[in-house]
């Protein structure tokens, strides 16, 4: 999408009323017509909400009508993310790039930096200038929320889809956060080698039960990569990995904290008090009250 053309006013006015019926007829929301003449167009909220830009003689398009008519088209017939078609989504204070080959990041995981803050905060040890790990890092949401709120802090972004770490590079970059990360490529802990050194660890594996990954919405079941969803017989698999692996690589007071799926909060909790090396294990909700998110510390010496 680099190149200018232009088109009038009107034209786009006319384009975006008969999308927005045709998002109503699809079920698709009406304010992601908006989304993608933002982008496309240059558009502002305003403008858009007041439809002021219908008087203008010619607006600057990154692409045709009839282009920008395709991809509306694949968007409601296809079921295909607006966030995939515009190339970024806003998360936290960010506006990350995104493409097929990351999950797009969700809202509700913006919460997992502000549990990671207020958990150095409450805690005695010097965590906020230490190493950190995100581990399956995709557009590197976590990575660039954590470096931007632990400024002092190293953070560690792991991915095993290399196509998934040239977009959290790029973001990286883009967002001048690049000197603060570290991006791997490998299974988890696998490319890291900080043992007993890490102030954190912060993840949002894969936790869909593969049986339920084709049953989610078609955005997400034909379009999201399977290797950020599927989480294995019943969607446990990476935390449970994540539960067994991740003391070793704690330092004493180390924080544990990852997201989860409705309903597993229990036997998130369950495994990290079994494993032996965790305490002061706590669930937290999302903003919608769901229980999503499992904190814990490494125990220390006693
Ligand atoms: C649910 S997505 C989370 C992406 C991002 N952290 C976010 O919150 O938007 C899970 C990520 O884990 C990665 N992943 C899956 N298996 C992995 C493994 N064995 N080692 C490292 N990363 C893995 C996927 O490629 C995907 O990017």
């Amino acid at each position: 999408m680099s190149q200018q053309l232009l088109t009038s006013g009107l034209a786009l006015w006319q384009w975006r009323s008969a999308a927005q019926k045709a998002a109503l007829a699809a079920n698709v929301p009406v304010t992601e017509v908006d989304w993608l003449l933002q982008e496309v167009a240059g558009l502002d909220r305003l403008s858009l909400r007041l439809e002021s830009f219908k008087n203008l003689p010619q607006i600057p398009l990154q692409l045709s009508l009839e282009e920008l008519e395709n991809l509306w088209q694949r968007r409601v017939n296809e079921h295909l993310p607006v966030q995939y078609i515009t190339g970024v989504t806003p998360w936290r204070h960010f506006k990350l790039a995104v493409s097929p080959a990351v999950l797009i990041p969700r809202p509700e995981t913006e919460y997992i930096i502000d549990l990671a803050v207020a958990a150095v905060q409450n805690h005695h040890c010097q965590l906020e200038a230490g190493h950190w790990a995100d581990l399956g890092t995709g557009s590197g949401a976590i990575a660039l929320g954590l470096a931007q709120a632990l400024p002092l802090a190293t953070i560690h972004a792991v991915d095993c889809s290399a196509a998934a770490l040239a977009v959290a590079r790029q973001n990286a970059q883009a967002l001048g956060l690049a000197h603060q990360i570290h991006f791997y490529q490998g299974s988890w802990w696998e490319p890291l080698n900080f043992k007993g050194q890490l102030s954190g660890v912060v993840s949002n594996p894969p936790y869909i039960p593969s049986q339920l990954v084709p049953q989610l919405q078609p955005e997400v079941a034909l379009h999201e990569p399977w290797l950020a969803l599927n989480g294995g017989n019943d969607g446990l698999d990476c935390i449970r990995h994540l539960v067994a692996t991740s003391a070793d690589y704690l330092q004493p007071g180390g924080i544990w904290l990852i997201e989860m799926m409705a309903g597993q909060a229990e036997v998130v909790a369950a495994l990290l008090q079994s494993h032996g090396s965790y305490c002061d294990i706590a669930i937290y909700p999302d903003l919608a009250g769901i229980e999503r998110f499992a904190l814990a510390y490494r125990r220390g010496e006693e």
